[in-house]
């Protein structure tokens, strides 16, 4: 991150009140010389307190930062602003690697990142003092009259009915995760995977054909996005959502991750980010809220789950069942969104550079079809099942080591709900923003022997550093808001590109920006990953 620091020697150049206004040689109509001398003062006091502001605001940034790295000065007003609207990997890779520990500041927002794996487990699992916190804008995208009203104000319990709940804190946020915690059951999963499947079947052979037709090679970025939203949406919603609402959620939704940013014009008109993220979220839930509806009434005729939504009202009926309540549509589809919001950047994120990282290494993509040979028996065209899945410990270890090099999600903004003594000498003052960052964690050497190095062999030795250190792997977040779809995205990315390799073959473009990053919401490949794609064993 580039310091634009002020010089601080400015200060000294404000021309003090005994040497200020000079003294002009001309007269001044007598009728003037009362408001002259009026506006004077007023100048005089506005410039007083405009200086005693700035003087404050240094002051706290220095109090809370004590003796953290980061600026000296904080840039008035704005702080590191410019740092945030182009965020950039070399700059973040320098805030971490400046301290466990470091500060910085943006509209006077008082921040802490962390960047070792000890602070940030720490943030992660300490609760009483630390819960999750999401940019402005994405509380105006999730329905601030839900989630953002739920964290913030104590309303009775019957009031919460039509929240995001997945957000909440404490016990009810407890609570709420156990019930949906059984939307990623074993038996769930395995209802996910034929779907998934035949939704990552489909997408290829398109690309297969574009390819073909084009001959050349295309950036995967967006089509990757695109069959990741079918694959949610169809998992999610199954037949009680049609081709064309996924199309159109798909086409609308890309103005939610390009309205992720840190800091958003504060008010949703239209035309900016945040407003065409807002009708895409509309558009969503009401498709989403439709398919609930269709999903309790199929559900009502006895049929068999064949969704995410055909289990989850199943699983309400039974009587057995502890968490038993009603859920409105609305209720349903606002959780579903949730999980969209919380995955389909992530997801795509993770795909992308799967696929990257084997078309850049022959020799391991070479080692993924020969698994896939032996079990599936030959047979490429059989369908992938929960059990096959199990038996492709090499196709994991590709999925887990590809996440590791390239993280999804590098950071997650908590908020210091008091005073958090978070080290022997720190301790975070109330309502800053405390931010755990993964990438250190997944980049120590010390655990990960030349960790830049796309090597999935590090997961297949159990005595080995890698597995021996499970902790470090922090890629899914730790603690009460680990990430609840950990198993589905696994399962999710490893049978696409289980999938890919047996169907074709693939070729990198390589370009300048193939190494560079690009921060969207998470880390893509600035060139969009441009393959070339034949099919297998037709060259
Ligand atoms: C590669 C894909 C994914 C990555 C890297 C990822 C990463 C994360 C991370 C880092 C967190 C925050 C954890 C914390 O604060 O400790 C999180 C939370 C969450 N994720 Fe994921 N995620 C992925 C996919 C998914 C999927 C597929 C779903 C759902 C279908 C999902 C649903 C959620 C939800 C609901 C939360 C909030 C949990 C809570 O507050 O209790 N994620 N994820």
């Amino acid at each position: 991150m580039t310091v634009n620091l002020r010089d601080p020697s400015m200060s000294a150049a404000i021309p003090s009140s005994t040497s200020y206004p000079p003294v002009y040689n001309f007269s001044v109509p007598s009728f003037l010389t009362l408001a002259q001398g009026k506006s004077a003062t007023w100048l005089y006091t506005t410039a007083a307190i405009v200086l005693a502001l700035l003087v404050l605001e240094q002051s706290v940034y220095r109090y809370k930062k004590r003796h953290l790295p980061g600026a000296r000065w904080t840039i008035p007003l704005i702080g590191k602003f410019a740092d945030s609207v182009s965020p950039s990997m070399d700059g973040y890779i320098k805030q971490w690697n400046s301290g466990a520990l470091s500060a910085v500041s943006v509209f006077n927002i008082f921040i802490v990142m962390a960047s070792s794996n000890e602070f940030s487990r720490k943030i992660l699992n300490s609760p009483s003092y630390a819960e999750p916190c999401l940019v402005h804008s994405a509380k105006q995208v999730l329905r601030p009259d839900n989630w953002y009203v739920a964290i913030n104000s104590p309303l009775p319990h019957n009031n919460l009915a039509s929240r995001v709940r997945v957000f909440l804190t404490g016990k009810e946020h407890l609570s709420y995760r156990r019930g949906l915690n059984s939307l990623f059951t074993h038996r769930a999963l395995g209802i996910y995977v034929n779907i998934q499947e035949v939704i990552a079947r489909k997408h290829l052979v398109n690309w297969l054909d574009t390819a073909i037709k084009t001959k050349e090679a295309q950036p995967i970025m967006m089509i990757a996005r695109y069959m990741n939203m079918d694959t949610s949406l169809r998992v999610f919603c199954g037949k009680h959502i049609s081709e064309e609402a996924a199309l159109e959620i798909n086409d609308k939704y890309w103005a939610i991750t390009l309205a992720l940013e840190l800091v958003n014009f504060p008010f949703a008109f239209p035309g900016t980010k945040v407003y065409k993220a807002i009708q895409a979220r509309k558009a969503a839930l009401h498709y989403l809220e439709l398919a609930a509806n269709r999903s309790k009434k199929a559900m009502a005729t006895g049929a068999e789950p064949e969704c995410m939504l055909d289990e989850w009202v199943q699983v309400l009926k039974d009587p057995s069942y502890k968490g038993r309540r009603e859920f409105t549509d609305l209720e349903m589809a606002m959780v579903l969104f949730s999980f969209l919001f919380a995955s389909q950047d992530a997801m795509s994120s993770g795909l992308i550079y799967a696929f990257q990282h084997l078309s850049d290494h022959a020799d391991i993509l070479a080692k993924v079809r020969a698994e896939q040979d032996v079990v599936r028996q030959g047979n490429l065209e059989k369908p992938l099942t929960l059990e096959m899945l199990d038996q492709m410990p090499y196709l994991y270890a590709v999925v887990k080591e590809s996440m590791r090099v390239k993280p999804p999600v590098t950071m997650v903004p908590y908020k210091a709900t008091k005073a958090f003594p978070i080290s022997d000498d720190y301790t975070v003052p109330a309502n800053s923003i405390v931010i755990p960052s993964f990438y250190n964690s997944l980049h120590d050497p010390s655990i990960y022997p030349e960790p830049e190095k796309f090597n999935p062999e590090r997961w297949l030795d159990p005595a080995g550093s890698a597995n021996q250190n499970p902790k470090n792997y922090i890629l899914f977040g730790s603690g009460p808001h680990r990430c609840i779809g950990v198993e589905y995205a696994m399962m999710n990315i490893a049978l696409v590109i289980a999938t890919a390799a047996v169907m074709m073959d693939f070729e990198h473009e390589i370009t300048p920006q193939s190494n560079e990053v690009e921060i969207i919401a998470t880390l893509f490949p600035k060139d969009g990953c441009r393959l070339k794609f034949t099919p297998r064993n037709q060259q």
